[in-house]
Order: C-alpha cells, then structure tokens, then sequence
C-alpha cells in the first residue's frame, strides 16, 4: 500500500475534481459519506450521543458531511464549530449552510467569548474534524485547551483523516496538542506519521476509506513511502525451482561471537538457515566451537586463534554474503581485524551489533563497507552512526542522505521497521513488542543474511526479512502471548510466516493496529 505526501494528495485531489468532473464539495460528500457508512455499520442506530467537532477548512467541512448524514439516519447528534480563524473553506460554508437548513445551529467556540467548555461523557462518541491535513502550525492556545478537554473526556474519539493537531511532514513541538485518537479513518492512504514513534502514538487503531482519488495519477508516481503488508511481501518471495540443489541457494558466512555471546552468533545463523540459505558457516572465537557444532549441526565452524574473541578474520571460503558484528565485541585485536578485513573484503555484508559501532567510531571506514550491504542498527546504533536527530522526520531524511551517500541499505528498527535505499522508504506491517527481547536482532540479521544468501536483492531481503520477522513474532505471540516470546521462540515460526504468505490475503477491514 502506498503512503503519499501532502503535496501528493493535494495533486490527486485537483485531479480528481477535473478528471472525474465532480465539484470539489461532491468529493467532500464522498469523503464525509464514507465515514458515515463506517459509523453507520457499527452503531446500526445506536442512541449514543455523538460529539462532532468542525474545524473551519476542508476536514471541518467532512465533520458537518457526517453530523448532517448521521441527523438524516436520526443519530443523536450534536455539532461544535472550533472558529480557530477568520478564513473558512467555500465547502465547509456550503455545509454549514446545509446543517441550518436542517434546523441544527452548531455551537460556535472561538476562544475569546469564554465558551464553557461542552459536557462529554466517557460513553459518547467524539468525532474529530477540527484539522486534517491543512495543519501549517500550532493549534493556538485556546484550541489547545478545547483539544486538551476532548481528550481528557475518556469517551471513543474517532478522528477524520488524521488526528487533529498532527502535521504531515514534521512532528508536533512538545507539549503541542494533539488529539489522542481510538480510531482514525484516513483517506485514500495512510499518512506516514502514523508509523513514527512520536507521532504514531496518537492514534490506537486505523484504516483507509477509499474515495476514489485519481487512480491513474496516484499509480504513476513515486509515494512518499511503500507499507509492506502481505502482498507486497509476496510480491518479493522468490520460489524454489524443482531442479535445484544447497549451492542454489548460496553459502552464507557469519563473523561474530566472543566469550558469554557465542549465543547471537548461533540464533544469527540458525534464523539464516531457517529462511532458506543453502549452507551456513560462521567464524567464531574458538570458544564457541563446541557450543555451535552441538547446537547448530547443520551450520560449519570456522575458529579464530584465539579462545575469547576475533584476533583475525581469515577464511578460505567465497561466500556469496557475509552477516558481521553479532556478538563480536571490541576487543582491541577484534576492531583490527574488522579494520583489516574491510580493506581487502568485496563481498556484500550484512553490518549489525558491534560491527556498526565500530564503523560509526571510525566513520572512515564506511567508506570500505561495499555498495548496497545492509545495516540494522537499532536507534542508539543509528544515532552513532549519522548523529542525533531533533525528530522522527529528520531521523528519517538524515538516514536517506547517509543511505545514498554510501549506496547502502539501512534497516531502522523500530515498531514499524523502516528500510532506507535509494530515497525510497519501506515502512513495516509486521511484529509485535513482544519481540522486544535480547537475540531478536541477531534473528533478523540472520534471516536477511539467508535470503541475499538464495538470490534476493539485498534491498529486497531487508524489506522481506523484516515482513517475515515480524510475521513469524506475530503468530509466535498468538501461541506464547508477549512475555514468553524468545527470539529461537521467532525462528521456529519463521517457517508459519512463509506459509501465512500463501494463506488468504489480509482482510482490509479489520484495521490496522498502529503503533
Ligand atoms: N485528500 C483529499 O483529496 C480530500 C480531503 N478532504 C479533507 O480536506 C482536509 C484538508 O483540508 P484543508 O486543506 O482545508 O485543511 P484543514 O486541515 O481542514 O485546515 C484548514 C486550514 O486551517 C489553517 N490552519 C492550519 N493550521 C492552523 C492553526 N494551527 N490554527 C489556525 N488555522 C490553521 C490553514 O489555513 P491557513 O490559515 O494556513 O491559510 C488550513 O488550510 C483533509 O484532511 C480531508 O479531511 C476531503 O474533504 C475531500 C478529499
Ligand atoms: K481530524
């Protein structure tokens, strides 16, 4: 599914209106009807008493589309216009118009008559159009205040578009109000904010209502972002060919461990070999010799000379990608050795852990890292790597210039994974906070390492490794619950996520949990 910007949206609106030959207040119809129907088929004439809050723009005007639609089905409703400026939209005029034919006088709040603030009770329904995707600034301290109080009510607030008090391409100064949505309905395409940490914590749940914007524009241009949901994953998944053997799909090398963290190494590898790569080597520090070749029977050993750490990276092996950094430390002879084996390596890697760190203290040597390896640093490896970041938005245009810079793959982890390449943004659907936990990392590594392994564009394996990490944590949850969730707890489910790959496609319906 694509997430499109603002000047995206605003684009396919215009087209909309001229291609389609519709007025641009017969799309808000369509938009506020949509929302209706969502409502509608819920509440079945429920006598819940319903709160719609109008701005004075475009979402303002969607807001008196669903209130007059709602009074029509004979809802309890009652209708605020939040008068935050002097300047309306002609739609939300001409609906405002149509409200008071139908004998509803809105209340009017405009901060300077010292409005009571209305009476909500937890058991009403809020809906929240006061600011849609028009939000150029901070919402003014009285709108704050009126914003701050829907809040604070407890009852069902379902916002329109998108949480007022949410801007499209920069996050909320602090303590800036923003409505806490249970639910939004965006149209068209989710907004990226809803996927942010900072941001994405606005809304509990949401979902896309189809308005029809111009189809033939919408499918030609570049989105902001691309969510990776079912089918996008299965539009990458490279089947396996009947007449093929273990070196069809590659032989994978992993570098990592030292003593007390021979474990990462063994997940690492085992993950790689559960998503298919035809042979798995790791060298390790001589400790884990016995530990991998007991645990792991179906991946080789290669040690080091030395019994706690790396001392030198040599092998007589080509492997087609190598995972580096698990478990490795910083050992002084350790950093050396990776410094040592950057300079002579051509192989794609895969950089995660230690390895990161210590590119990021020895910026120079990203230089050395080849073309189009992935990185997966977790956000305090990101920040060591392209520096602190003033919000999620800057974190993400800072990690597209690193990105191109050195023609990398850069996997930021988080609730919704982001995979950065070539400016183009890949935002996760999968996983779950009960894969927040010690090796879930190194699984990740190893599954992305296992699928450049078999033939998958590095690019690729990072934005299909971090579906099916996530896919295999989420059904791994649905037996375990959250708490008892391990990382050998994702690997073992990692075959599931395959499967779920071919089982019936994901109902749009439901909703998305956001966050
Ligand atoms: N996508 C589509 O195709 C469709 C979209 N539709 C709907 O339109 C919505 C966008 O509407 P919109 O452009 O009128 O903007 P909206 O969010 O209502 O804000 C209104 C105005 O407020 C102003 N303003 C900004 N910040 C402010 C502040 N802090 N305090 C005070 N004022 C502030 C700013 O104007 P300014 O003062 O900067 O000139 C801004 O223009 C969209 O979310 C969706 O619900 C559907 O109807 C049909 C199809
Ligand atoms: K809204």
């Amino acid at each position: 599914m694509n997430i499109f910007s603002l000047e995206q949206i605003r684009e396919a609106d215009r087209l909309t209106i001229l291609n389609q030959n519709i007025s641009s207040d017969e799309l808000m119809e369509r938009a506020g009807a949509r929302v209706f129907e969502w409502l509608h088929g819920r509440l079945q004439g429920n006598a819940v008493r319903i709160h719609v809050f109008c701005g004075v723009g475009n979402n303002g005007g969607d807001g008196l589309v669903i209130a007059r639609l709602l009074m029509e089905s004979e809802y309890n409703v009652k209708v605020y216009i939040v008068d935050f400026s002097e300047k309306r939209s002609p739609d939300f005029l001409l609906n405002l118009d149509r409200i008071k034919n139908m004998k509803h006088w809105p209340e009017h709040f405009n901060g300077d008559k010292g409005e009571e603030l209305p009476d909500i009770k937890r058991e009403d329904i809020i809906v929240d159009a006061i600011f849609g995707v028009g939000l150029n600034r901070a919402p003014s301290g009285w709108v704050g205040k009126l914003m701050e109080h829907i809040n604070a009510t407890g009852a069902f607030v379902l916002s329109v578009d998108m949480p007022s008090g949410l801007f499209m391409n920069t996050v909320p100064e602090k303590g800036s109000p923003v409505i806490q949505a249970a639910h939004t309905l965006a149209f068209q395409s989710p907004k990226l904010v809803f996927f942010l940490p900072g941001t994405g914590i606005y809304t509990s749940s949401w979902e896309i209502l189809d308005i029809d914007l111009d189809k033939e524009y919408l499918r030609n241009i570049q989105p902001e972002a691309v969510f990776i949901e079912k089918s996008e994953a299965l539009s990458l998944y490279i089947p396996r060919k009947k007449f093929s053997h273990k070196g069809t799909y590659g032989h994978a090398l992993f570098i990592g461990g030292s003593y007390g963290k021979i474990g990462a190494v063994y997940l690492s590898a085992k993950a790689c070999l559960t998503s298919g790569a035809g042979l798995v080597t790791t060298y390790m520090p001589r400790c884990g010799y016995s530990i991998l070749q007991t645990a792991l029977p179906e991946a080789m050993v290669l040690t080091d000379a030395n019994e706690e750490h790396i001392s030198t990276i040599a092998f007589d092996l080509e492997p087609k990608v190598i995972g580096i950094g698990i478990g490795l430390g910083k050992h002084r002879a350790t950093v050396d050795a990776f410094k040592a084996f950057l300079q002579k390596n051509s192989t794609p890697l895969v950089i995660d852990a230690d390895a990161l760190n210590i590119l990021s203290e020895n910026p120079e040597l990203v230089q050395r890292v080849p073309a189009k390896s992935v990185l997966t640093p977790h956000p305090k490896e990101l920040e060591r790597l392209i520096g602190t970041w003033k919000d999620d938005m800057e974190k993400l245009e800072k990690g597209k210039a690193f990105a191109k810079e050195h023609d990398l793959v850069l996997v930021v982890k988080g609730a919704h994974t982001i995979v950065i390449y070539n400016e183009k943004l890949y935002v996760n659907s999968t996983g779950n906070p009960g894969m927040a936990t010690g090796g879930s990392g190194d699984v990740l590594t190893g599954m992305i390492t296992g699928l450049i392994s078999q033939g998958y564009t590095p690019v690729n394996a990072a934005v299909f490794g971090v579906y099916l990490h996530g896919k295999a944590g989420d059904i791994a949850v649905s037996n375990t619950g959250y708490e008892a969730l391990t990382a050998g707890g994702i690997i073992d489910y990692t075959g599931d996520a395959f499967l779920d790959l071919f089982a019936r496609p994901e109902h749009q319906e439901a909703g998305q949990e956001a966050g």
